[in-house]
């Protein structure tokens, strides 16, 4: 029975077990987990057939797949503690944490360590993430099925080149953000119109789940997409060319160069 160890409980963890759970995926492992605050953590656990345990310790000797659910900058201070004293070939190490790439996790663990960096996506709680893996790491092919078990059920793993996995990570890791505000946004037009905010949600969150699905079924370009909706002379063209006026594509972009720029 395989043992899966998070370190870090919070909503990415959450989110990936909660996906495991609709998805009947890892349900032969036995699952634990630490946090920093050990009560809120027990009730999230026990709702989710997990054991919390009280140290990082205690997780990364269980484990045989640790998963790094802890914010990035905690990752060396955490890890100072047990550094030296783990036997880290014994761990296969599935790093979430933003930023922390392949050449990090080499300079924190010893040669012979079993690492991946990857960045996953909230929608991931309902078997519909997008996980992001560095396509530089340090696993073996029995190491990269396991990781494919785990996540293939639940998201769509895409490996991506060291030089491209940040941004990728920005979009597909941060776009869930940006989404639900454009939904929210939608939502305060209707509401302002009179529609029921409910009624708001579910159509503006039916519209983007399609609108996805619709790309992903047909490989259409965007622009395309966006084209055939726009009739000649008719109504959305015109709501388009407002969206121009206050520069809508230009802020999505600039969305995306805030967070590079910031990491
Ligand atoms: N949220 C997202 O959409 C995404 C997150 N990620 C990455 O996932 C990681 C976790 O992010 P997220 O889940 O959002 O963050 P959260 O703040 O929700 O969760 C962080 C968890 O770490 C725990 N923690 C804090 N300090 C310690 C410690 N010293 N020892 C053990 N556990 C500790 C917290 O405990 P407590 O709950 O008790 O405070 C909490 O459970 C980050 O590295 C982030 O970059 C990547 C992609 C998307
Ligand atoms: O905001 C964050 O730090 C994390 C990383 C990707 C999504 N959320």
């Amino acid at each position: 029975m395989t043992t899966v160890g998070f370190l870090g409980f919070g909503n990415m963890a959450t989110a990936i077990v909660d996906g495991w759970r609709s998805t009947h995926t890892a349900e032969d492992a036995r699952i634990l987990a630490c946090a920093a605050h050990f009560d809120a953590l027990q009730d999230k656990a026990q709702q989710r057939g997990v054991e919390a345990v009280r140290t990082a310790r205690d997780v990364v000797d269980a484990a045989d797949v640790l998963i790094v659910a802890v914010k990035p900058y905690q990752i060396e201070g955490i890890f100072s503690e047990f550094l030296a004293d783990v036997d880290w070939s014994t761990k296969l190490i599935i790093s979430l944490a933003a930023g922390k790439l392949n050449s990090f996790w080499n300079e924190l663990l010893p040669d012979g360590a079993r690492h991946i960096s990857t960045i996953p996506n909230t929608p991931i709680a309902i078997g519909q993430g997008v996980v992001v893996a560095e396509d530089a790491h340090t696993l073996t092919d029995a190491d990269l099925e396991t990781v494919r078990a785990l996540f293939e059920p639940i998201s769509t793993l895409e490996f991506v080149d060291s030089a491209h996995v940040s941004v990728a990570g920005t979009l597909a890791g941060c776009g869930p953000a940006y989404a639900a505000m454009f939904m929210e946004a939608l939502a305060d037009a209707g509401v302002k119109y009179g529609l029921q905010r409910a009624t708001a949600y579910r159509l503006a969150a039916g519209m983007i789940a399609g609108t996805g699905a619709l790309q992903l079924s047909t490989g259409l370009a965007p622009a395309v997409m966006k084209d055939a909706v726009c009739s000649p002379g008719g109504t959305t063209i015109q709501g388009v060319a407002a969206l121009e006026q206050t520069g809508f594509r230009g802020s999505v972009i600039s969305a995306i160069d805030a967070v590079e720029s910031s990491r």
